[in-house]
């Protein structure tokens, strides 16, 4: 058993959420007489961006457009790179102080980096984020660039979680059929048939219209609880026509990258109406994936924090028909699920073992993946 750190920053670039958990890389046990309590998941640890650097992790991605290669960093995406490595470094020794954990006790650090550019049927996916001067300035051993393998052997790079996600029910004792969804800036889930069958695409946007609607409209930058949303009413003919984009009637495996929909679509809207018409079309996009389900799950769970949102889960509730229950619920991390499995990622690549699958990123056949940089 070795500890590990995952550490994830989504697209929704609210933060960057650290993790620590225990693990041998294949197995993850349960609290004794818990309610799904993983035993091995530890303490984790938050860092903030500022408003000015979730500024430049905005203009980030907007200057990512340019780019054609992966190793390009045309605009700011230089300062933007250097601002991510230094931010997650800081975040990581904030997080070994506070629990008095020295680095030498860390076998390895699963960094996932800001995804700037996503669009793997061009073959290329791009996460900024400097591994190895993370690993020196750290001085452990750091696994970063882990989606950048599977897009290149033309799988989708993302999503990366299910393996986590199986392991997790696995030890949780969850009976199959049961569905995994995170709702982060996108939307994302996995789905457990019998015998640990994996079936995990992106649904559709999650909080990233959302959020970006409130901060045109109103300069916050997220919705609190769903109640601006709440308050309104959807537009019956917008929502129906954001409904018929094809990404939605596509077969798994499929990927999104964050700024595929845009907030505007909302055009002319009240702020309280588009929020409606977005929060409901995120909730009906996000059950659609119901329709690729070969056994249809008995049970959702829900993490990410799309989960905090309310209005978006009393509408999930109700277009799911089917029992909904938060990560925090039984006993996992809504928060911190991520950065968990980027933990346990980083271990599996470490030994070498598979992280992406066919029925996962659509690689043609399970592959490992990660860069692995040792300090110095
Ligand atoms: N109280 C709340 N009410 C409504 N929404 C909330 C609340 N708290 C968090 N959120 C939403 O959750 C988002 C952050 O979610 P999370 O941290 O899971 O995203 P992420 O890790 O960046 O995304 P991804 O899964 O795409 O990588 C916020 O941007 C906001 O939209
Ligand atoms: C390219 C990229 O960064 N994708 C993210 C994003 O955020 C959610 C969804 O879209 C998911 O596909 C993925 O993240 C999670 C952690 C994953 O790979 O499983």
């Amino acid at each position: 058993m070795g500890l590990a750190i995952g550490l994830m920053s989504g697209t929704s670039m609210d933060g960057i959420d650290v993790a620590l958990i225990e693990t041998d890389g294949t197995s993850l046990r349960v609290r004794s007489g818990g309610n799904g309590h993983v035993e091995p998941l530890g303490p984790t640890g938050y860092r903030p961006y500022s408003e000015a650097e979730r500024a430049l992790l905005r203009q980030a991605l907007a200057d990512a457009e340019a780019i054609t290669e992966r190793a390009e960093r045309p605009g700011c995406l230089g300062e933007a790179e250097a601002l991510i490595t230094r931010a997650h470094a800081e975040a990581v020794e904030a997080f070994l102080a506070a629990e008095g954990l020295d680095a030498d006790a860390i076998e390895v650090v699963g960094f996932h980096g800001q995804t700037v550019l996503h669009r793997p049927a061009e073959g290329i996916t791009v996460q900024i984020g400097d591994g190895q001067a993370l690993a020196s300035r750290l001085g452990i051993p750091v696994v970063y660039d882990l989606r950048a393998a599977d897009v290149a052997a033309g799988g989708q790079g993302a999503p990366l979680v299910p393996v986590f996600h199986r392991a997790l029910a696995e030890a949780s004792g969850f009976e199959a059929p049961l569905a995994i969804l995170n709702i982060g800036g996108v939307a994302n889930v996995t789905l457990i048939g019998d015998e640990g069958r994996l079936l995990a695409f992106d649904t559709g946007p999650g909080n990233a219209l959302i959020d970006d609607w409130m901060r045109d409209r109103t300069g916050r930058a997220l919705d609190d609880g769903g109640r601006t949303a709440a308050r309104g009413r959807p537009d019956g003919a917008l929502l129906a026509w954001l409904l018929m984009h094809p990404f939605f009637v596509q077969k798994p495996p499929k990927s999104l990258d964050r700024n595929w929909f845009s907030h505007r679509l909302a055009g002319q809207l009240s702020t309280e109406d588009g929020a409606a018409t977005l929060t409901a079309f995120t909730a009906q996009a996000t059950a659609r994936a119901v329709d690729h389900a070969r056994e249809t799950p008995t049970r959702w769970i829900v993490a990410g924090g799309g989960a905090r949102n309310g209005e978006l889960m009393r509408l999930l509730k109700h277009h799911l028909r089917v029992e909904i229950a938060t990560a925090d619920a039984v006993g996992w991390s809504s928060a911190f699920l991520e950065a968990q499995a980027f933990a346990y990622l980083a271990v599996l690549a470490l030994a070498g073992e598979p992280i992406t699958f066919p029925t996962t990123t659509g690689v043609e056949r399970p592959m490992t993946g990660g860069v692995l940089a040792r300090p110095g």
